[in-house]
């Protein structure tokens, strides 16, 4: 995967309907082999911000670009070299994480015969531990969350884009959430994250964005 391509956001407004406006006119460039936190208080736009940058959401105003492509008018084009923590817990509950990191990786072109042993060793790495096998319906909102950050990065990424991807974590898992997100980062990655966790976004990050 091309690591090379930063992400520009040029001009973003966001305002949902018959709501306030979260982001006005901002401009930022995320450059790849760093982590960028975004940072400020509840309601700053956050959330809404991660959203807008992994196509979720469309900006009122302004582009979001990745190279040569618009992220809102090329979507699929674009997500097929991003991982995404949502806020939400969004894996689905008819899968084990193993078939959901499976999922993912075919989805984004990403698997080969290596897959499984990479998985394993990802999921591994995030401490989910023999409930792997078991119907994510009925996981903890910790073994979701652990789900959550190694599909993030089952699809061979070049972003990474990760809302609160330590929350409901426990001690050891959230710093092999960490290193992951460091190696990633170390390895040319792109990622922006937000957290509440001011500690460990000192720890991991290279750069920041306050919102609000
Ligand atoms: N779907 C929506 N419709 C209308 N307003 C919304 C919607 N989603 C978010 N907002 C508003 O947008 C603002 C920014 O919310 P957002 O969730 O992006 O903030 P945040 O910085 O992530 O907050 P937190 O730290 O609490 O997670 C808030 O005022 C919120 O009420």
């Amino acid at each position: 995967m091309d690591r090379q391509h930063p992400l520009v956001v040029d001009g973003v407004t966001k305002r949902y309907v018959f709501g306030p406006f979260v982001l006005r006119g901002l401009s930022h460039t995320f450059a790849p082999g760093t982590a960028t936190a975004l940072v400020g208080p509840n309601g700053s736009g956050k959330s809404t911000l991660l959203r807008v940058l992994s196509a979720l959401s469309a900006p009122t105003e302004g582009h979001v670009r990745y190279g040569e492509l618009d992220v809102h008018e090329s979507p699929h084009a674009f997500l097929a070299s991003v991982g995404v923590v949502h806020d939400q817990p969004d894996v689905p509950g008819y899968l084990t994480a193993v078939e959901t990191l499976e999922w993912i990786a075919r989805e984004r072109g990403a698997w080969d015969e290596a897959a499984p042993e990479r998985h394993s060793a990802l999921l591994d790495a995030v401490r989910l531990d023999e409930r792997r096998e078991a119907l994510t319906r009925t996981y903890s909102s910790g073994m979701t969350r652990k789900t959550q950050v190694a599909a993030a990065l089952a699809g061979a990424p070049a972003v990474l884009l990760m809302d609160e991807p330590f929350r409901a974590l426990d001690t050891e898992a959230t710093e092999a959430a960490l290193d992951l997100i460091a190696a990633f980062r170390d390895g040319g990655g792109l990622v922006v994250l937000s957290s509440h966790r001011a500690d460990l976004l000192d720890r991991l990050c290279d750069d920041r964005l306050v919102l609000g």
